[in-house]
């Protein structure tokens, strides 16, 4: 799926009232009847009741449909909108509509004094797409208000009011703080960054049938990966494959304490379909990993508690490198060693491996079309402090271009960041997986794919995407404060089965 800018998704929505030979008055009623089922599935409508919130535009105008077919499903619904001398055509239209139904539409400025209910849903259609900078300051009192009243929950339409789509909003700017946003057809970058986790705790994407032609035709660089886009790109075997159609791989990695890394890792590689997983670590991990994993093959190098000296690769179809490494001084230099003499494979770079290029300042050595996994700490250690997740993306996207790599930055929709700029958020996952382990279980996975002739963006988003769903099956039955990185590697199959579907 296609992210546009806000300036794109009002050209979608032109374009889709004149292809589709309908009003933007019912357009908006399509729209807003997607949110409204969607209520109806989460409250019991005839035990609750809304507080409306809605502004002078077309995000207000969804607010005062949604009233109406509020009221009609049966819910008790009271209506604040912001007076002004001009509402969208839209918005008036639905003003009317509401006139003689029963429904208390109370005209609001910014100095009045609002109510809610402590058992109420706040619903907030104040500013949508159309908002064009952060909001004054005046606006303050009323959005401390909603969002420190008491009330059931707080739902936004389209977005949380006072987030700019697709530039950053400063940390400082009033935003509506939402339980669940309901967006409408394409999710908005802003929504999907870590700088918007207060305002976004849930999102749902609602397809409200805009022309898909002209999203078809529409340029973007930024993806949001769904189960759709991975389908098309997982591989699958033949009856007639052996095991070296599905790669061999090595994962060099592990110090005294942490082998367990390289356990996850090397297991969820053959989970993901290696035919051969070597794994390589230092002599105190032999036993540890020949006893857990009968099907992977180890090989030790003369270091006892950390790797000295890393191995030669040339037979290797894909390379992981870096979990429970350690940082060792020694291993330090045998990995700058190693980035030199192997500049033609692509390698997987995670976890220590990424912090001893920070520390040694090489990643001009890391080879072409490489794939690094950090997260925050360790992209931080990379390339330093950013401003906002906007900046972040900026500065990653040029160091993708200009050293030919891939970046992987995880996190709750981890971004896969290409050389040739383009970006992919991933949808699947949940704040279960914010655990140890489970990022090694990815490098595993990443890896594997790249052995079995994937291309490096391909594996990258395959196998975050592999990775987040394993994960939201596995807590189909664990509750995700229980979930732990092994419990990934066991539904790997269980995603592959369902991505077929
Ligand atoms: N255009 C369409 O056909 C559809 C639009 N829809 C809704 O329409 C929304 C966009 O509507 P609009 O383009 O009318 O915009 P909005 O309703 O998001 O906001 C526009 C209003 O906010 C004011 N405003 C903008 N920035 C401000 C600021 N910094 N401080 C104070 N006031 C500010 C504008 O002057 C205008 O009155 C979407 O987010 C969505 O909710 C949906 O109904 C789906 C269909
Ligand atoms: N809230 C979240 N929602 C979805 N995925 C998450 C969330 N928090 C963490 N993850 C995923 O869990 C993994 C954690 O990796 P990492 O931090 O490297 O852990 P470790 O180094 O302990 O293995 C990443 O793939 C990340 O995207
Ligand atoms: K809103």
């Amino acid at each position: 799926m296609k992210i546009f800018n806000a300036a794109q998704i009002q050209a979608l929505d032109k374009e889709t009232v004149s292809n589709q030979y309908i009003s933007s008055f019912k357009l908006m009623e399509r729209a807003t009847t997607k949110v409204f089922e969607k209520l109806q599935t989460r409250y019991k409508l005839y035990q609750t009741s809304f507080v409306i919130f809605c502004g002078t535009g077309n995000n207000g105008g969804d607010g005062l449909t949604l009233a109406r077919l509020l009221k009609e499903g049966g819910a008790m619904v009271k209506v604040f909108l912001v007076q002004t001398k001009k509402y969208s055509p839209d918005n008036a239209q639905n003003q009317d509509l509401l006139e003689d139904r029963d429904i208390n539409v109370e005209k609001f400025n910014t100095k009045s004094k609002l109510k809610v209910k402590k058992d109420d849903v706040i619903v907030d259609a104040l500013f949508g797409i159309g908002l064009h900078s952060p909001l004054d300051e005046e606006w303050r009192p009323i959005f401390d208000f909603l969002n420190e009243t008491p009330c059931l929950e707080r739902v936004s339409i389209d977005m949380p009011s006072g987030l700019l789509a697709d530039v950053t909003t400063p940390i400082e700017a009033i935003v509506f703080k939402a339980d669940v946003v309901y967006t409408f057809q394409l999710p908005k970058t802003a929504l999907l960054l870590s700088d918007a986790k207060e305002y976004v705790k849930e999102l749902e994407i609602l397809d409200i049938g805009l022309d898909l032609d002209y999203i078809e035709s529409t340029k973007s660089d930024a993806y949001f990966v769904e189960q759709e886009k991975v389908r098309n790109l997982v591989k699958s075997g033949t009856k007639f494959s052996s095991k070296d159609d599905f790669g061999r791989v090595i994962l060099i990695g592990g110090s005294k304490g942490k082998i367990g890394a390289m356990t996850l890792a090397s297991k969820a590689a053959m989970n993901t379909g290696s035919g051969i997983v070597t794994t390589y670590v230092p002599n105190c991990g032999y036993t540890i990993l020949q006893t857990a994993i009968p099907e992977v093959m180890c090989d030790t190098c003369a270091g006892e508690d950390y790797i000295k000296v890393f191995p030669s690769v040339e037979h290797y179809d894909a390379v992981g490198v870096g979990c429970g490494l350690g940082l060792h001084k020694d291993t330090a230099t045998a990995l700058v060693t190693f980035l030199k003499d192997n500049k033609d494979k692509k390698l997987v770079i995670d976890a220590d491996a990424l912090n001893i290029i920070s520390e040694q300042k090489c990643l001009d050595k890391v080879p072409v079309e490489s794939i690094l996994t950090p997260h925050e700490k360790e992209l931080k250690r990379l390339i330093g402090e950013w401003d906002n997740d906007f900046d972040k993306i900026d500065k990653v996207k040029q160091l993708a271009k200009k050293h030919n790599v891939i970046f992987v930055l995880k996190g709750a929709h981890t971004i896969t960041i290409a050389p040739d700029e383009t970006i992919y958020f991933n949808s699947s996952g949940n704040w279960g997986m914010a655990t140890a382990g489970v990022g090694d279980t990815l490098t595993g996975m990443i890896t594997s794919l790249l052995g079995q002739g994937y291309t490096s963006k391909e594996a990258a988003i395959v196998g975050v995407y592999l990775h987040g769903l394993a994960g939201d099956i596995a807590i189909e039955n664990i509750h995700p404060h229980s979930l732990v990185a092994s419990d990934l590697g066991k539904n790997i199959s269980s995603a592959y089965n369902q991505i077929a579907l």
